[in-house]
């Protein structure tokens, strides 16, 4: 395997009762790249993301994780990961920095690396006028900038983001979207979840579709009109599968 892949899943498969799941996954995210994950509500891309993360473990497959196979992976590869899936971090009874110095902790920074880390994040994600309120008093939009500050203050080399944009302003759509893009730029692998076509396609290198657990064909983020083409590979994987039931 690559050394420069900082995440590697090959025929993953994830069952749940009922029937849902994720089957016969292969993706990677390589160094320095921003890989986009899109689908519909349901088909299965924050279950990817976990399986990634050794948040779930897999019924079959493997995944690697800068390198690591995920089950081996020791707090000195998590430390190089960062991640927001599902909830932001927030202690609602603490200030956005307290959260931010949590963060830090929990990441294996020192008190001094902490102190810095947790400074540039205040500025890069505009949570100044904030960093003093309690996390149960912030907007949804500004818990969700101290999410993603708190999961990327540690500079990792390998992030995961489920649907970061959710709650965001335009303003914060545009720190986020630097954010990523600068990270990128410096050699992190990036996979991030979304539901707007048009921000992957400003951000992302690669855009693959999921739909009903499976990875069913990519997008080209400069091609035109993306929206017609996501409907056409899914509604295209639809009428497959409904022929072959
Ligand atoms: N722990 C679980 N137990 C049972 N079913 C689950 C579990 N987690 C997810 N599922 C099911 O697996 C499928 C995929 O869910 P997942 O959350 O991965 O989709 P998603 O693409 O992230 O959706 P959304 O865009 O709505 O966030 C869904 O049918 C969901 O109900």
């Amino acid at each position: 395997m690559s050394a420069a892949l900082r995440f590697e899943a090959s025929s993953l498969a994830r069952n749940f009762r009922g029937g849902a799941g994720v089957h016969g996954i292969d993706l990677d995210v390589a160094a320095g790249e921003i890989h986009a994950l899109v689908g519909l509500n349901g088909a299965g891309k924050t279950t990817i993301m976990r399986l990634l993360l050794g948040m779930l473990r897999p019924d079959a497959g493997a995944v690697r994780v800068c390198g690591v196979e995920v089950g081996r992976a020791d707090a000195a590869t998590w430390s190089r990961v960062g991640q927001l899936v599902e909830h932001p971090l927030a202690y609602a009874e603490l200030t956005g920095r307290a959260n931010l110095e949590v963060a830090a902790r929990l990441h294996g920074l020192d008190r001094a690396q902490g102190g810095a880390a947790v400074d540039r994040a205040i500025e890069e994600f505009d949570l100044g006028r904030y960093a003093g309120v309690r996390a149960s008093r912030l907007s949804l939009g500004n818990r969700q900038r101290v999410g993603i500050a708190g999961a990327l203050l540690h500079e990792p080399e390998a992030i995961v983001l489920d649907e970061p944009t959710n709650g965001l302003d335009p303003a914060g759509v545009i720190v986020l979207r630097e954010s990523l893009l600068r990270r990128a730029a410096a050699g992190a692998g990036i996979l991030v979840s979304s539901h707007h076509l048009d921000e992957v396609a400003r951000v992302a290198d690669r855009i693959t579709v999921v739909n009903d657990g499976r990875v069913i064909g990519s997008l080209d983020p400069g091609g035109f009109d993306l929206e017609r083409a996501f409907f056409a590979l899914v509604h295209g994987d639809d009428e497959t599968r409904r022929a072959a039931a």
